[in-house]
């Protein structure tokens, strides 16, 4: 694959993050999302299909960036790992997870909301944070602010959590957002039941409403 991932991440600009709980399901999905010119997944480990699909995505579908997210614990990392993922992406911030994403060379993207929890994970090198959950957490306007303090250590962000279409042009317009995560590409119910024609449809919307503002 060509382009480190993070750089490929900031490229897609939407990560769609995805609860699968048929594996089958997810390389339609993965199949779907790149036809629709959104090549990536963050893959939630939440449900008991989620490493199966990762590890079928990551063998079926040349060129899709595949993700693992809801990283918890060190052993989870292992296991995304194992079954082929790309990228990991954590809520949260520990030096267990990073040392754990560092020991087996896994892109690592952990969650950052507080200035504290940013500079602890600047401390071990991250960069690319995930700002969960964004619209709770003070939205686009809590993002922005955060970009004068933490210039000088690159800090960039993936709001996550609540983004929609209608708040999605105000975390695009921040030139600190390298990528924004959501579930709103690809609900859990259109995943289940299929529907992916609904799904291509809106990953188009969303290629399109990036390309608006430039990769
Ligand atoms: O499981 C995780 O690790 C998560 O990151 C949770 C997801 O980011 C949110 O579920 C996004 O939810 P929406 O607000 O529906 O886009």
């Amino acid at each position: 694959m060509s382009g480190s991932v993070l750089e490929r991440l900031t490229l897609a600009r939407i990560a769609p993050v995805v609860e699968i709980t048929d594996a089958r399901r997810g390389v339609e999905l993965a199949q779907t999302l790149a036809a629709a010119g959104l090549p990536v997944a963050e893959v939630t480990l939440r449900t008991p299909a989620a490493l199966e699909a990762i590890r079928a995505i990551a063998a079926e579908v040349p060129g899709f960036l595949v993700g693992a997210g809801t990283l918890l614990t060190p052993a989870q990392i292992d296991d995304a790992v194992e079954a082929g993922v790309h990228f990991g992406v954590s809520p949260g911030f520990t030096p267990a997870l990073s040392d754990a994403a560092t020991a087996v060379g896994l892109p690592f993207v952990p969650g950052a909301v507080t200035s504290t929890e940013i500079l602890a994970a600047a401390e071990r090198g991250h960069t690319h944070l995930k700002f969960f959950p964004a619209e709770p957490s003070g939205g686009s306007a809590a993002v922005a602010a955060f970009a004068a303090p933490f210039a000088s250590l690159g800090i960039r962000f993936m709001p996550t959590g609540g983004v929609r279409p209608s708040n999605l042009d105000a975390y695009l317009a921040l030139p600190t957002v390298f990528a924004i995560g959501g579930t709103w590409i690809a609900p859990r119910d259109q995943i289940t039941e299929g529907r992916f024609d609904e799904i291509g449809a809106a990953a188009r919307t969303a290629v399109a409403t990036v390309a608006a503002y430039g990769a």
